[in-house]
């Protein structure tokens, strides 16, 4: 068995998201425009963690923020369910690096806002805003404010609080891009554990190699100047498992190979960037 399977056709039938033909061109004002996406198609499917990884400025982050509907795309198109993605909507939760709690808000006032505000009934509020506190294994800093809580607590009550507003898609770029080693690590196992228990499909903008292959059942390698989709891999040495301990996924047969792999590729993306 070889450590990756390399895609190169897209069936767009059954999956969750399709990002179809999408290119945008940013204005730079006086007439000038840069084209941060040249050509993406790729597609994700229900309950998958799909990783995006690339050198920066290849247009990671754009892409994503043309799934939540932030950016609308200069050509082509993007689908969620079979629906057209016209703007931001609650059905696509996103997370970012930087830690968006509302600090006035204690940890519970935090993971039910979203649902505050779109009128869930109190008692069915609280017991899903307890559900996804200890999901995030937050239990007993309910009435802690942000500013109590270490970087990654801060992040975890950003993921309950998107989770509990219960999104078809779950979008995160870079979220745990400011934390220390360890605490990232723990968070990335904690992710893998909630895409199980939660069924949630995810996509995560990263430029950590080792986190896209742990995470991703399927790695879209984007190129640079201007982004494309370079190619999509799926981990075949994982055997389409998810395993919650990082450090068994990084001793498994071909993790080496698909690491070594990908760097290469980024190095090559690197000299080409140079010239
Ligand atoms: N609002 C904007 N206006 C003009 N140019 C933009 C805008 N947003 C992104 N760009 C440009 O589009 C390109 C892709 O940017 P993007 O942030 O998507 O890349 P990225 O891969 O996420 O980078 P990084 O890993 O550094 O965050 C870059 O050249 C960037 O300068």
């Amino acid at each position: 068995m070889s450590a990756a399977q390399h895609i190169n056709t897209i069936d767009a039938s059954s999956a969750k998201m399709v990002v179809d033909g999408v290119s945008k061109r940013f204005s730079l004002g006086k007439g000038r425009e840069i084209q941060a996406i040249a050509e993406a198609t790729f597609t994700v499917e229900e309950n998958e963690i799909c990783t995006i990884l690339g050198s920066s400025g290849c247009g990671k982050s754009t892409v994503l923020r043309m799934m939540a509907g932030l950016e609308t795309p200069t050509t082509g198109e993007l689908r969620l369910d079979g629906h057209v993605i016209a703007g931001p909507d609650r059905e696509r939760g996103m997370v970012f690096q930087a830690y968006t709690s509302f600090d006035w808000l204690t940890v519970r006032g935090n993971v039910e806002y979203g649902m505050r505000i779109n009128g869930v009934p109190k008692q069915e509020r609280r017991a899903r805003t307890q559900e996804f506190i200890k999901l995030v294994h937050l239990e007993g800093f309910e009435d802690a404010y942000p500013s109590q809580l270490s970087g990654g607590m801060k992040q975890r009550v950003a993921i309950a609080r998107t989770l509990a507003n219960d999104p078809a898609l779950l979008l995160m770029d870079e979220p745990f891009g400011a934390l220390d080693a360890e605490t990232r690590w723990h968070m990335q196992e904690l992710l893998v554990d909630i895409a199980e228990t939660a069924n949630t499909t995810m996509v995560m903008v990263t430029h950590d190699i080792e986190e896209a292959i742990y995470l991703g059942d399927k790695i879209v390698f984007m190129s640079s100047h201007p982004g494309r989709v370079h190619e999509i891999i799926v981990p075949e040495f994982k055997q389409g498992k998810r395993y919650v301990s990082k450090e068994q996924v990084l001793g498994l047969d071909g993790y080496g190979d698909l690491e070594k792999y990908i760097m290469r590729l980024m190095q090559e993306q690197g000299s080409k960037d140079e010239r």
